[in-house]
């Protein structure tokens, strides 16, 4: 019994300390390469059976006499298993020579067994490593048992590789050290896909420059580095005048190799240590830190690296066979780490970079906080004015229109929006606002919706019954393809009479689609609804197109109207309108009369329909007494 004890703790003694650290040596690169951590259990597997088998051959040892040779043979075959792994395995002696490799590492290196027992792993190392780096791995192998970690090393082709190495120091009952043992894995291709991943995670694809989420992630950092420096950083904000322009008519490639040309400008100005990003479109940033304590040195630094980059723009630059030059708008906000967070720190940039644009472009702003607080109102508006509809906020006021001999002929519809906060809102303001979130569609259905309601309400009053209601209309909301439809829905839902509602549309209309405006008309007219050209004179009028619209008036604008019978200018450009309306056979109708002196200069120029204070303000239907206007009466 004791000699057959003693076979297989001989047999163990030879195999146990390298199975132990090749399973070392797996399990410590397992926790580190989890996607093989199938070939580690294949190993842990592999052990199992070695001691189950351990455990069969001492019990078959109780009952027979195993030979010694035959134990040997067991543990060694289950040893030569366990070697061929997934892995690459080097075993070498207390010096370092190198005893065995496995076919793994074969496949990995491209060196064969007998190319390289007996020499040490150093002949691969790949020159990329200093001596330091070798002599801190071989002294945490010496102080405990193993190391591991990343390391380049060279293929027998010449070609550099990444490859996950542990190391594991066997050692002999009485401690010494007697092998190494090593297992390697290729992670060049991994580490090459997580390159990939990171380079389309935080670089923009076709400058290669940091985009938003990179810089984000600077501007962060260097925040928290002037909070310890105290030093002033600065962002800005550059959006190229023309690109657009250059993009569209040479087409999108040449914008792509432009916008590239554009990184590398910008770039050559730059130190290292800034950063350049790309946003998106012909949107870029540059970021500066370390601008000294002071704020006023900071800026002027800014400034001059701003006025470079904008230099550096405007030289031509060569796409394809072409020439263009290009200019930029630049925003710049300097920071300190005074509670201020990144992205409001890129907001001020971003804003600055607007007024560097609407300052006539080509050049640069500084962010002006008092530009912040009208953004942020604006931003709160918007917000309410999303609401405005449901919250039923608003109403619309009528404003009497009148005729030569004082009979009201009509009523404009003029929308409010009662604030319940800020009270009464311009419709100067808010319109504009509408107009640019699209509200103005919703918030336009609604006015034409309430106007019909009020001519449907009115039908049962003498005094009001033939009243026209005339409705302003947005050029968004004329050009919905639905647009006809919608007029149509409403007189149908409301019952109201289509010949008493005028839409008054404005000159933009006419820069829109003349044919497809031409038709709306049309088709809208033939309902019987009437059709005004409102704040005639201010905008882009071509006579051309004026001409073609099946129009019914023209509304001369107030701004003309004003001291019209003493102020030469307004005189004569009122009376060319009324020439060619009278040309055109339109109606027309003057805005914004305030005095009688202003109404008779109109007569006797042959205007002949006048709305204005002078006939009374625009008011909530509740207080609209038509029939007690100064000088009028209903017709
Ligand atoms: N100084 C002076 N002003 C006079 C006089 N008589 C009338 N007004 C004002 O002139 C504006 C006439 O409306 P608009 O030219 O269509 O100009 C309107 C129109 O373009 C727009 N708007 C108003 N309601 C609507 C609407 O329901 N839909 C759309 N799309 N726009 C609307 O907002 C603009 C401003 O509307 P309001 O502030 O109500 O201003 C109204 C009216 O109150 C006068 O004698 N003197």
């Amino acid at each position: 019994m004791a000699r057959r004890w003693a076979a297989l703790r001989s047999a163990g003694r030879h195999l146990g300390p390298l199975v132990v650290a090749l399973l070392l040596a797996l399990a410590s690169w397992q926790q580190q390469v989890w996607p093989l951590v199938a070939a580690a259990t294949l190993l842990g597997l592999l052990v199992l059976a070695l001691v189950v088998h351990q455990w069969a051959l001492w019990r078959a040892g109780q009952r027979h006499d195993v030979p010694r040779s035959a134990l040997e043979e067991a543990n060694q075959g289950i040893a030569a298993m366990a070697f061929e792994t997934h892995l690459g395995m080097i075993i070498t002696d207390a010096q370092g020579a190198i005893l065995k490799v496995n076919r793994t590492f074969t496949a990995i290196t491209g060196y064969t067994q007998e190319e390289v027992v007996g020499r040490n792993p150093r002949m691969w190392s790949s020159g990329k490593h200093d001596a330091r780096f070798y002599q801190r791995m071989w002294q945490t192998v010496h102080d405990t048992g193993s190391w591991q970690g990343e390391i380049w090393n060279r293929r027998k082709d010449g070609e550099l590789y990444l490859q996950w190495l542990t190391i594991s120091a066997v050692k002999s009952e009485r401690g010494e050290v007697t092998h190494f043992v090593a297992t390697l894995t290729d992670i060049t291709q991994r580490r090459h896909t997580e390159e990939q991943v990171y380079q389309l995670a935080f670089y923009d694809p076709l400058t290669g420059l940091p985009n938003r989420r990179l810089l984000l992630d600077r501007l962060k950092s260097a925040l928290k580095a002037s909070h310890r420096s105290a030093q002033f950083g600065a962002l800005m904000f550059i959006d190229l005048d023309n690109f657009k322009v250059i993009n569209d008519t040479q087409g999108h490639q040449q914008g792509d190799e432009l916008l590239c040309q554009v990184a590398r400008r910008l770039t050559s100005v730059l130190r290292e240590t800034d950063t350049v990003a790309r946003l998106g479109g012909d949107e870029f940033v540059v970021m500066l830190t370390d601008l000294g304590e002071a704020s006023l040195k900071a800026a002027q630094v800014a400034e001059r690296v701003a006025e470079k980059l904008l230099a550096a723009l405007e030289e031509s630059h060569k796409v394809g066979e072409q020439r263009f030059t290009v200019s930029g708008s630049l925003g710049i906000t300097l920071f300190t780490d005074h509670g201020s967070r990144a992205d409001e720190i890129m907001q001020q940039a971003d804003l600055a970079m607007y007024q560097a644009k609407a300052a006539g472009r080509n050049t640069l702003r500084f962010y002006d906080p008092e530009m912040q607080a009208v953004v942020i109102e604006r931003a709160t508006l918007e917000a309410d004015l999303r609401q405005v509809i449901e919250r039923e906020e608003l109403s619309l006021h009528y404003q009497p229109q009148v005729d030569s001999e004082g009979g009201i002929v009509g009523v404009e519809a003029l929308l409010r929006w009662e604030h319940p906060s800020r009270g009464q809102v311009s419709p100067g303001v808010f319109i504009p606002l509408a107009e640019e979130t699209r509200m103005i569609l919703p918030i336009g259905r609604w006015v034409l919706h309430e106007a019909c309601r009020q001519l449907v309400a009115w039908q049962g009053d003498p005094h009001k019954r033939r009243l026209r209601v005339a409705v302003n209309v947005s050029v968004q909301q004329f050009s919905a393809v639905d647009f006809v439809d919608q007029v149509e829905r409403i007189l149908a839902e409301t019952g109201a009479p289509a010949e008493q509602l005028e839409l008054e549309v404005t000159e933009s209309l006419l820069m829109h689609d003349p044919e497809e405006t031409r038709d709306k008309i049309l088709r809208l007219r033939q309902r019987g609804i009437g059709f005004a050209l409102d704040d005639f004179g201010t905008g882009y009028s071509s006579l051309a197109y004026l001409r073609r619209l099946p129009l019914d008036r023209l509304k001369i604008d107030k701004s003309f109207i004003r001291d019209v019978h003493q102020d030469p200018t307004n005189a004569a450009i009122v009376e060319a309108i009324i020439t060619l309306s009278n040309t055109l056979s339109l109606a027309i109708l003057a805005e914004g009369v305030e005095t009688e002196a202003e109404r008779q200069w109109l007569e006797a120029h042959d205007c002949r329909f006048y709305q204005g204070f002078l006939y009374g303000r625009p008011a909530p239907v509740s207080t609209l007494a038509l029939d007690r206007l100064p000088g009028t009466a209903l017709r």
